[in-house]
């Protein structure tokens, strides 16, 4: 035990008048932080003390649904938290939105959602929460639409364990949610927004049929890209990524853009150029991508003009093989290719930008020169590996089926895309009769009768069912097809208005899969 002495009690009583001196001290900082905090500048402490008590007065946090012109995250965050809030409790809100999410199947959640002037309450760490949706108008100069927003309000007194704890726990938890049960998401333009729609392609990277060592190369691109934070950041250098994926209809370019998607979990943004009206809406567009996604321009060869051109101009066969800038075409390739440099790059970060085109031949020289695109890649036409991976893929087939050897020396003479070649596949459910089916489309096509039986060529199919695209050019829709059992599920439903047709006799042999149709003006 120590013994009081003189000096320890002189000790002890400048101890107790320092902790007092610090109490007071604190109490008055505390103070003068909460009347700067809470009170509207000016406010004295005599006013302090004729206020009612912190318990009995209310704050609020204002989320809208954008901020400038982008989405607001924390309002996307706050709108699946509080449907998590009501599917737990939904006696206590009246009435409320019940949805599935754009393009969604019905095997999905269904979201709940307020309706504009209702609210939930939340409890947290004793306090409770009230979140309420309103909605407003959109201010002059915007583009009119309406626009939401949540007030959550809450006891004064609890202002920072909201601020602290309890938003960041929301953000949190509706990340931890989407982590767990999120696919990756395709979008595509409609009017100047983005709406999710049902991604159809389940590609993957494994699945794709390619040259063993680009797809190695693809990979180990993709993964050395995800991993490299530090390394654009001390460069100074835009964290992006660009693909040019290049080959003839059917060999597996937009089923090589899911693949990625697929793999990386990043969304795709499909953009129909042809759909934004200027270049405010393509900025629009372009800023409210997401992070942590791909930008997809399919078809880029047609789909954007390469430079203002006088009326009436054309090819020399008439035909315009380099689409100018024009009333079809109010979005140019360096306009597209400056935002993406510019604000694209600057207000996001981990994009990957994805052209792709069946013509590398006719594409502007500004996408080929050095360093635009990262990485160039080749989509050929099927060899036997490919051929191989694609049976053992639909079929489990082996390798030492009779007809591979067949196979294989027709596949070094004839021109088939991997996709004509999956299409059989998928016609029958019986392996050896898909393999038979196969060596006939060979056969034929290198005798000149690929078509005859009405079975050649291949519809294209989009990445995509569900949101409607605006009618691009339309071709007449292709003949009714024989197709053996499984032939509809080889050729999953196409949007009507994104099927075309055009023979493949006349184009020779080799000009890729005859039948197919984008609408997108291919050429
Ligand atoms: N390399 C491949 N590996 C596996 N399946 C393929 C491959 N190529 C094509 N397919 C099959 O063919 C279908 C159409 O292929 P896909 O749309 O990816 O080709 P594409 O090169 O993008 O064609 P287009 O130039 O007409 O847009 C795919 O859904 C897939 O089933």
């Amino acid at each position: 035990m120590a013994m009081a002495s003189p000096n320890n009690k002189a000790l002890e009583r400048y101890k107790s008048a320092v902790t007092a001196a610090a109490s007071v001290m604190g109490a008055a900082m505390l103070l003068r932080r909460v009347v700067a905090d809470f009170l509207p500048a000016g406010t004295s402490l005599g006013a302090l003390l004729l206020l009612p008590p912190a318990s009995a007065r209310r704050h609020a946090v204002l989320i809208e649904e954008f901020d400038g012109a982008l989405y607001n995250r924390v309002f996307l965050a706050a709108k699946a938290y509080v449907s998590t809030l009501l599917a737990a409790a939904p006696s206590s809100v009246p009435l409320m939105k019940a949805s599935l999410p754009r393009g969604s199947g019905a095997d999905q959640r269904v979201l709940l959602a307020l309706r504009p002037g209702t609210a939930v309450v939340d409890v947290f760490g004793g306090a409770k929460l009230t979140w309420r949706l309103s909605r407003q108008q959109g201010r002059r100069g915007e583009d009119g639409g309406t626009r939401e927003a949540f007030k959550l309000s809450f006891d004064a007194q609890h202002k920072d364990m909201v601020l602290g704890a309890y938003l960041p726990a929301v953000m949190a938890r509706v990340e931890a949610m989407s982590q767990g049960q999120r696919q990756p998401r395709l979008y595509s333009n409609e009017w100047g927004k983005w709406r999710a729609v049902r991604l159809r392609n389940a590609s993957t990277l494994a699945t794709v049929a390619m040259d063993a060592e680009l797809r190695q190369a693809v990979v180990e691109d993709l993964d050395r890209f995800l991993t490299r934070k530090e390394y654009y950041r001390q460069t100074g250098r835009a964290w992006k990524r660009g693909y040019l994926i290049h080959g003839p209809p059917g060999t597996g370019k937009s089923s090589l853009v899911a693949a990625i998607s697929n793999h990386l979990h990043f969304d795709v943004y499909d953009l129909d150029v042809g759909g934004v009206r200027n270049n405010t809406e393509l900025r629009k567009l372009l800023i409210r991508m997401k992070n942590r996604s791909i930008l997809l321009v399919e078809d880029v060869d047609c789909a954007l003009a390469t430079a203002p051109r006088r009326e009436g101009d054309g090819g020399s066969d008439g035909s315009s093989l380099a689409p100018a800038a024009s009333k079809n075409h109010k979005v140019t390739l360096s306009g597209l290719l400056n935002m993406v440099d510019g604000l694209w790059s600057s207000s996001g970060h981990e994009r990957i930008l994805v052209f792709t085109t069946n013509h590398k031949d006719r594409l502007d020289p500004a996408l080929l020169r050095p360093g635009r695109m990262d990485m160039h890649i080749h989509m050929g036409y099927c060899g036997f590996v490919a051929f191989r991976e694609l049976a053992a893929n639909y079929h489990g087939v082996d390798d030492h089926h009779p007809l591979f050897p067949e196979i294989e020396a027709l596949l070094r003479e004839v021109e088939v895309a991997p996709a004509e070649v999956a299409e059989r596949l998928l016609m029958t459910d019986a392996a050896d009769a898909a393999v038979e089916m196969v060596a006939k489309l060979l056969r034929d096509r290198k005798a000149g009768t690929g078509e005859e039986d009405g079975a050649g060529g291949y519809v294209k199919q989009k990445l995509h069912v569900g949101g409607p695209r605006r009618p691009r050019r339309l071709a007449p829709a292709p003949a009714p097809r024989r197709g053996g059992v499984g032939a509809a599920s080889a050729r999953r439903p196409v949007l009507g208005e994104e099927m075309g047709g055009s023979s493949r006799r006349g184009q020779g042999r080799g000009s890729g899969t005859g039948r197919h149709g984008r609408g997108r003006g291919r050429r």
